[in-house]
Parts: structure tokens; C-alpha cells; sequence
């Protein structure tokens, strides 16, 4: 592991119009991922709004969220150091493949051309940095979404369904392409889903939220 995090959920409350929605107490430690499943309407979007710092005004929330022991709960969005992953890769189409590696990079840190050359082969894209995102195919968009948000040193990692719009090979590969970069990385990650085979192809704990 690269570096070692940890995301802990403080008896953390979500509730809609005075009735509770979401209750959880967790710990996730470096590399794990917690997956998060539940109905329709259980409050998996929710939580995972609540946790990146965008939660909508009709929610009140309480409870502490800590990464690597310090409380983030008050943080606007950009200042948490939490990086997403949705259902769809959402690269910039004003930006070549390049331009959107480069985006969520630390300020700090030499040679930011190389390091994209590097992570471009990394992922098996060597060569299309200056390609335009419009004309990558599915899977070649996901990868480059995912090395999008290692190369910005999130400290945590909240994931949306990341899979879910992939077909069956494609999402095989990619949910072993995630999971073992998210490990490497020493990344707490929760992920939310609706498919059981995510779920044990992430390999950690399962929680369910009730309806
Ligand atoms: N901005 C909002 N204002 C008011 N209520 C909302 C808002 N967003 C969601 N809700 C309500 O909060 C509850 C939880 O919604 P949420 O989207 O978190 O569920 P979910 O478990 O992610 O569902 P799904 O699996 O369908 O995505 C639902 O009853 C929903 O109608």
C-alpha cells in the first residue's frame, strides 16, 4: 500500500421531515471498502451526499465524519480530500484525455507531464493523451475516470454504482481494475449498490440500510 487512511463514521443520523432515514456507526480502515446496499429510497444517495459535503437543505444530519482522526463534517465539498467515482466517467469534453488526468492534480509535485504519460500506460491508454474523450470507447472513459481520481491524492473514496452502466465482460475487468487500485492506494472507499457480485468482488463488509 502506498499510503494508509482511514474514514471513520461517528453515530452518524440523516433524517427527512423529523423521521430517520439513515443511521450508521463505521470504521473503514486503509484499502477497505464498506459496501452500502439497500431498497429504493433507503437513503444509499444520501449518505454518500452527506459524507462528500453536498447534502441537499431539506436533510438535517448529525454525527462525525473523521478522516485520518480529523472532523471534516464542516468542510465545503472541495477542502474533505474525498474522491468520487459515479455511474457515468463525466470527463470534461472541452479537455483532451490528458487535460482531464491533469485537472485534480496536487498543484505540487514535478513533472506532471510524465506522471500522465505513466499513468496513461498504466492503464493500458499509452498514447492518447491528446485524444478527445468523445472518441473513447465505455471502458476506455471508466479507465481514465478512475486514474482521473488516484491522480488527485484523494484520502477517501465514495463510489455511486460505478459499474453498474458497463457491460458484463467490461464490468468484470473494471471492478478488478478499481478494487485492486483502491487497495494499493491504502483508499477507504464506501461503495453503493445494487449488485450483490460488487459487493463480494469488493470484499469487505456489507451494510444494509432499511427502508
Ligand atoms: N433533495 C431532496 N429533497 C427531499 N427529499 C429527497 C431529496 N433527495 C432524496 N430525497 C428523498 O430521500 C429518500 C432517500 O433518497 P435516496 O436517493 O438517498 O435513496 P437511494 O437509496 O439512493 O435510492 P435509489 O436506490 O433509488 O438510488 C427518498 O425518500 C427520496 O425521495
Amino acid at each position: 500500500m502506498n499510503a494508509t487512511h482511514r474514514l471513520q463514521l461517528r453515530d452518524i443520523c440523516i433524517s427527512l421531515e423529523g423521521q430517520t432515514l439513515v443511521e450508521l456507526d463505521a470504521e473503514i480502515g486503509p484499502g477497505e471498502v464498506l459496501t452500502v446496499m439497500g431498497p429504493s429510497g433507503s437513503g444509499k444517495s444520501t449518505l454518500l451526499a452527506y459524507l462528500a459535503g453536498f447534502l441537499a437543505p431539506a436533510f438535517q444530519a448529525r454525527g462525525r465524519v473523521l478522516l485520518d482522526g480529523r472532523d471534516i463534517s464542516g468542510l465545503p465539498a472541495e477542502r474533505r480530500g474525498i474522491g468520487l467515482l459515479f455511474q457515468d466517467p463525466l470527463l470534461f469534453p472541452h479537455l483532451s484525455v490528458a487535460g482531464n488526468l491533469r485537472f485534480g492534480m496536487p498543484r505540487a509535485g514535478a513533472n506532471k507531464t510524465a506522471r500522465v504519460e505513466q499513468a496513461l500506460g498504466n492503464i493500458g491508454l499509452a498514447g492518447f493523451g491528446a485524444r478527445d474523450p468523445a472518441t473513447l470507447s465505455g471502458g476506455q472513459k471508466a479507465r481514465v475516470a478512475l486514474m482521473r481520481l488516484l491522480l488527485s491524492a484523494p484520502c477517501a473514496v465514495l463510489l455511486d454504482e460505478p459499474f453498474s452502466k458497463l457491460d458484463t465482460h467490461l464490468r468484470h475487468e473494471m471492478r478488478r481494475l478499481v478494487f485492486d487500485r483502491l487497495h494499493e492506494a491504502g483508499l477507504p472507499s464506501l461503495l453503493v449498490t445494487h449488485d450483490r457480485e460488487d459487493a463480494e468482488e469488493a470484499g469487505g463488509r456489507v451494510i444494509e440500510l432499511a427502508h
